[in-house]
């Protein structure tokens, strides 16, 4: 395939027209039929073969409803839609993001300092590499006590002002690698609009002992430009000067005169590039507030993570391939078992926020209608994400994953190893984590293999309780296991996902770096937010449904509740 004929965004071939998806549309009748248990019955090794490993990550697959034709096909169908070319455009930077003419280079945010990688001239890896260099010292001032506030004190709290990409990642991977982050220090995330967000995160706070981190890549976002400068306000306020917002205030942005307008000085502004995707950014100086949270190094053990899932996406053959397997898999319950929900569940409670963010990264990289050459799709694209840490989940929403109708294909990830061998510092338990782990492995037996009718009789049930009791099993999952929840483990799983969702996108041939779609409702927004700001009521233009509940909105805000 010609590289005009990627930048272009020309397709190859209808993807329900090709060989390999009627293919898998006709072997769908076969496998859909066989049962999980059958299909481990007919071979006894299937668990030690169907597996594969790289960065640390071992993703066994053979809880899933496949056979080896099911795999041969759907390698089939990936290299039918160019998945090896694609994948090298994207690393090559060229605009793979067509709708906007732009690179989607976040693998250069990890690669090792003196990488050759040039896009339009620039030296892409040096300028990271400089950010980088920038943020750590930043970070390290601030973790050594040599950063100080207006007043001469010691900064204690910092606080993230950012929203989708620019609180998304930071605050899980915040949350996720707690474990390694300083303690004296203590970070807050605020995104929502909602006052309350804010008012709540400085409760309680010195202004004399924050700083904000402002994050946003173009600067503009309403939310955190309101949620900004109320910050502003408040520190300028208890503070008593303007001049102190030099000493309480970072930014991160790829718009300097943004940031200029802010009132934040170049120097305390840390820049990324338009080919850092929102969703794709945690790794840049998105970053920066975990950064200051784990130090340096373990950052740049992170990020070493997420660039040996890269180098392994990059390079292995596709059959042992772990994100372009995970991707495939996604394409076959979403197109051929009509699955329309994944879930995702992670054994760790640092990984509690790993649902959010992979909602974000999925859904808005993938919640495509059209293909790149602007047809509508004839078949599903993204699936929904949601999950839980586990174990709670296992006491809400897992009975519907056990016995009710939907398909809901599983991803449980795991950790050999816990961070706290003993639940509470001297308590003479067993590790608790192999109780954990325990649900972990119980969990995917039995959503695959299920309960028979044969043996919840075996039990003694009564006969008209048998129905209600039996689980017919033959419920897909994943299981991603890793020795110990570190940095770099959890670089390699995010990379995992990100590259999964590109394998994904480039079968359904669409692009998974824009978001058009969330711009109509920012649009409204701003209209409707001009007339409910006007004293005067203004001559409302909305549909009649929109109409009667801002009158009614505008009438209750002002009678005392
Ligand atoms: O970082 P910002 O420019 O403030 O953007 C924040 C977020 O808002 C947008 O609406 C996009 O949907 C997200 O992809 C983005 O992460």
């Amino acid at each position: 395939m010609s590289r005009t004929f990627l930048l272009v965004g020309a397709t190859p071939p209808p993807l329900t027209s090709r060989r390999a998806w009627k293919a898998l549309a006709e072997h769908h009748r076969v496998i859909g039929a066989l049962h999980l248990r059958q299909l481990f019955a007919d071979d006894a090794r299937r668990g030690e073969r169907l597996n594969a490993e790289a960065a640390g990550w071992y993703l066994d697959y053979s809880k899933n409803r496949i056979n080896d034709e099911t795999l041969r096909l759907l390698l089939a169908l990936g290299d039918s839609s160019g998945l090896r070319e694609r994948i090298d455009a994207m690393f090559r930077g060229d605009p793979v993001n067509t709708t906007e003419q732009r690179a989607a280079l976040h693998t250069a945010l990890r690669a090792p300092a003196g990488t050759q990688l040039r896009v339009a001239g620039i030296d892409v890896i040096a300028e990271v590499q400089t950010v980088l260099g920038r943020m750590a010292a930043f970070a390290d001032a601030l973790r050594g006590g040599q950063w100080l506030g207006y007043t001469g004190k010691r900064i204690r709290n910092i606080v993230n002002i950012g929203i989708g990409g620019s609180d998304l990642g930071p605050a899980m991977a915040y949350k996720a690698l707690r474990h390694y982050s300083q303690r004296e220090l203590h970070f807050r995330f605020v995104s929502n609009l909602d006052a309350t967000a804010l008012v709540e995160a400085t409760r309680g706070l010195d202004a004399a002992e924050t700083l904000f981190i402002v994050c946003s890549k173009t600067f503009t976002t309403l939310e955190t430009l309101t949620n900004g400068h109320a910050a502003r306000t408040w520190c300028v306020a208890q503070l008593g000067d303007e001049r102190a917002v030099a000493r309480h205030f970072a930014a991160v942005s790829t718009n300097a005169e943004g940031v200029a307008r802010f009132g934040i000085a170049p120097a305390q502004m840390f820049g990324f590039w338009d080919w850092v995707g929102g969703r794709y950014s945690v790794d840049s100086a998105i970053g920066l507030s975990l950064m200051i949270a784990i130090g340096p190094e373990q950052f740049r053990a992170m990020l070493a993570g997420f660039h040996a899932m890269d180098t392994h996406f990059h390079s292995a053959p596709f059959g042992r391939n772990l994100p372009v397997l995970l991707g495939l898999l996604a394409v076959w319950y979403t197109n051929f078992f009509n699955a329309q929900t994944q879930a995702v569940l992670p054994y760790d409670q640092y990984l509690q926020r790993l649902p959010a963010y992979l909602q974000q990264l999925t859904m808005e990289s993938n919640g495509k209608q059209v293909t790149l050459a602007g047809m509508r799709v004839n078949y599903a694209t993204s699936p929904i994400v949601w999950g839980e840490a586990g174990t709670n989940g296992q006491h809400s929403f897992y009975q519907l994953l056990h016995q009710g109708t939907a398909l809901v294909p599983c991803d449980f990830i795991g950790f050999c190893q816990g961070l706290h061998p003993q639940a509470l510092e001297g308590s003479q338990s067993d590790d608790p984590h192999n109780l954990l782990m325990a649900n972990f492995f119980a969990q995917t037996e039995a959503l695959a293999f299920g309960k028979t009718a044969a043996q919840v009789r075996a039990e003694g049930t009564a006969d008209k309780l048998v129905p209600h009791r039996v689980l017919e099993g033959n419920r897909p999952s994943n299981t991603l296991l890793a020795q110990q929840l570190t940095p770099g483990a959890l670089g390699a799983l995010v990379a995992l996902y990100e590259h999964s969702v590109f394998t994904q996108g480039v079968i359904w041939n669409i692009d998974s770096f824009d978001q058009w779609g969330v711009e109509l409702g920012k649009a409204l927004a701003n209209q409707t937010a001009a007339e409910l700001a006007s004293v005067h009521a203004p001559a409302l233009e909305h549909d009649s449904s929109t109409n009667t509940l801002m009158r009614r909105y505008q009438r209750l805000r002002q009678e005392s509740p």
